[in-house]
């Protein structure tokens, strides 16, 4: 008997895949918003990302998987200077953002953090009402127009799916929120300062199945608006939501394309083992 052998047991369901992406993505055609070239970052000496050579396409969703501790969230901190606040961090190399290195001298890191915002993997709203949760930022700008405040509150609500729930409720403690709507909050207090880019550190994985569901289909639509880039544990999420997948192996790049191929078709039997589940 003759053994049919199909190239891979997908530990990812190969039905989400393309469903979303009716044409086929290539990275080298797409607008870059960042660009990596020779990142190398260290712990003191630890070694954590080693010679990173990487675009980011504008306005796609770019996630990065691979086992834990191979270096993705520094990477992804690297985006907007976070490690900086860690004194054993330092980096090497360049990264652009429109053609600008951030890791200049000359760069102000608290307009770099307005350009590229972040959210984290626990939903952190700040101790004070909805309103004031997304009008924090403006505030901090010196904004005071309460006309102006009321209209980017409303917006940024709108666009983080959010408004529909809360809109009665908006001068009660965001703590008053469900972990889901939290995390929500905390894209619209992203948004309402008009970012750039946008960072998500497993944005999903404090929430339950609906409470991701609705993230990830709220990721879909900011991408219209944003780049966005996910760092996430969930292959199967980054399957559903993103555009491009970047594996990650004890702080190299393994294999960086578009999430179809990745999943499909690696050109690595590295790749091909994570993800059919053989490592990590
Ligand atoms: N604040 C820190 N101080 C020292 N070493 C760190 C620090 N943060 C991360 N590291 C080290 O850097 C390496 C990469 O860690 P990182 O958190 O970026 O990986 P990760 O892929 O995001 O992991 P996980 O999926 O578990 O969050 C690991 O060896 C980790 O121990």
């Amino acid at each position: 008997m003759t053994e049919t052998k199909s190239p891979l047991t997908h530990a990812v369901d190969p039905s989400l895949l393309s469903s979303s992406r009716a044409e086929k993505l290539r990275l080298e055609q797409e607008a870059a918003a960042l660009e990596v070239k020779n990142l190398n970052a260290y712990y003191g000496k630890d070694h954590a990302l080693k010679n990173i050579n990487m675009m980011i396409p504008a306005k796609r969703v770019t996630a990065f998987i691979g086992p834990s501790g191979c270096g993705k969230s520094t990477l992804l901190r690297c985006f907007n200077r976070m490690n900086d606040l860690i004194d054993a961090f330092h980096a090497e190399g360049e990264i652009t953002l429109d053609g600008k290195n951030i890791y200049d001298k000359r760069v102000d890191v608290a307009e770099l953090r307005r350009q590229v915002g972040m959210v984290f993997q626990k939903p952190n709203p700040f101790p004070k009402s909805i309103y004031e949760n997304v009008a924090y930022g403006l505030r901090l700008q010196g904004v005071r127009n309460r006309r102006y405040l009321d209209e980017v509150v409303e917006k940024s609500l709108r666009r983080a799916a959010l408004w529909d729930e809360v809109k009665d409720r908006l001068h009660e403690n965001a703590h008053g929120l469900s972990g889901g709507q939290q995390q929500r909050l905390v894209i619209a207090r992203a948004v309402a300062i008009e970012p750039e880019v946008l960072l998500l550190d497993e944005p999903a994985s404090a929430l339950d199945p609906l409470a991701t569901l609705k993230i990830e289909e709220l990721i879909f639509e900011l991408k219209e608006h944003y780049t966005i880039v996910i760092v996430t544990h969930n292959m199967q999420q980054a399957a559903r939501v993103s555009d491009y997948t970047a594996l990650m192996y004890m702080g190299e790049l393994v294999e960086y394309s578009d999430t179809d191929t990745l999943f499909t078709t690696p050109a690595k039997k590295q790749t091909e083992d994570y993800i059919t589940g053989r490592y990590g």
